[in-house]
């Protein structure tokens, strides 16, 4: 596979406080990546790392298949925006001036660009409205904007909905998908609000006290907390001829027990099953939310502040 991003046994200690210990990432170009974990557990520590504000303590990452010793790291990051924190912009100026600050900044030599990426964060008709008037969506989507000034095809963004009405996470949701599927941006998308992740994240890592805990594409994640039915029966040879010639997916896990993944028919199942000899001994709904995946996993509880 091909990553923009990896890491392999990272660790950035304070004194003595390890905020990453022995972490490592994988992000597939292309992907739009859910970093999952609770406040502390390193995920801005790891973006300060990546975009050069600080240095590891110990071990390396890549960007780009370039390792953070070598000199050509700091070309890598030119390929590469970040909105971390609050962005920086200037609340006294139009949006169209804050692009015109940061083209200048980057040494960009013509603004021509600049129509172009405000109508792309949906920010053409603000006209000569300062930044200070507003809304929080606008600010965070005039930060997007920003980050893209020098075209890059990785965007590391660090709760971006904290903060935004139930509009502005939709607004803000639909343009991270535009930028993902039209410009073929990957992302990387500190969270810890996984329902809105769910929604567009293709790949999901879940960070705990400052290890990666799990890797998962999001395809894995709704195989592990895909809802089935578990069915106890008398015999799974017969059940399984049965589902077969429903053509129904199912996973046989014992000589009695199987569990069943669609919307079945329970009368006509127990009915064709009782024919063929075979006595339904127990069915339960089972099934895990994407909350309780991720619970189970890193542990609810205390956080590591
Ligand atoms: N400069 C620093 N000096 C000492 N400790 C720090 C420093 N920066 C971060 N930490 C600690 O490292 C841990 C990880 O912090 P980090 O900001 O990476 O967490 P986070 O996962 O981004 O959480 P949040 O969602 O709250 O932003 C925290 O316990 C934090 O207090």
């Amino acid at each position: 596979m091909d990553y923009i991003l990896t890491a392999e046994s990272l660790s950035k200690h304070y004194k003595h406080f390890k905020a990453l210990d022995g972490f490592s990432i994988h992000v597939p170009r292309g992907a739009i990546y859910g970093f999952v974990g609770k406040n502390g557990a390193g995920k801005t520590t790891l973006i300060r790392l990546i975009c050069g504000l600080q240095e590891p303590t110990s071990g390396n990452y890549t960007l780009y298949g370039t390792k953070n010793t070598q000199p050509e790291i700091t070309k890598c990051r030119r390929k590469m925006g970040a909105v971390v924190e609050t962005p920086s912009i200037y609340l006294n100026m139009t949006a169209e001036d804050n692009l015109k600050e940061q083209y200048r900044i980057i040494g960009l030599p013509s603004f021509d660009d600049i129509p172009n990426l405000l109508q792309l964060v949906g920010l053409e008709n603000t006209g000569r409205k300062k930044v200070k008037h507003f809304s929080l969506g606008m600010k965070q989507r005039l930060g997007i904007a920003i980050a893209l000034a020098g075209n890059p095809d990785l965007l590391i963004l660090d709760e971006p909905v904290n903060g935004l009405d139930p509009q502005g996470i939709i607004e803000m949701r639909e343009l991270i998908l535009k930028l993902n599927q039209k410009r073929q941006i990957t992302f990387l998308i500190s969270s810890h609000i996984l329902d809105e992740l769910s929604r567009l994240a293709t790949h999901y890592g879940f960070i705990d006290s400052g290890h990666m805990v799990k890797e998962i594409s999001a395809e894995e994640l709704e195989a592990a907390c895909r809802k089935c039915l578990r069915i106890q029966v008398s015999d799974t040879n017969i059940l399984s001829l049965v589902l077969d010639e429903m053509d129904i997916q199912y996973n046989i896990l014992s000589e009695n027990t199987a569990d069943i993944f669609a919307k079945i028919n329970i009368s006509n199942l127990t009915l064709t099953l009782m024919n063929k000899g075979c006595e339904i001994i127990s069915l339960t709904e089972r099934g895990e939310s994407l909350e309780s995946f991720y619970l189970n996993l890193i542990g609810g509880g205390k956080t590591n502040e």
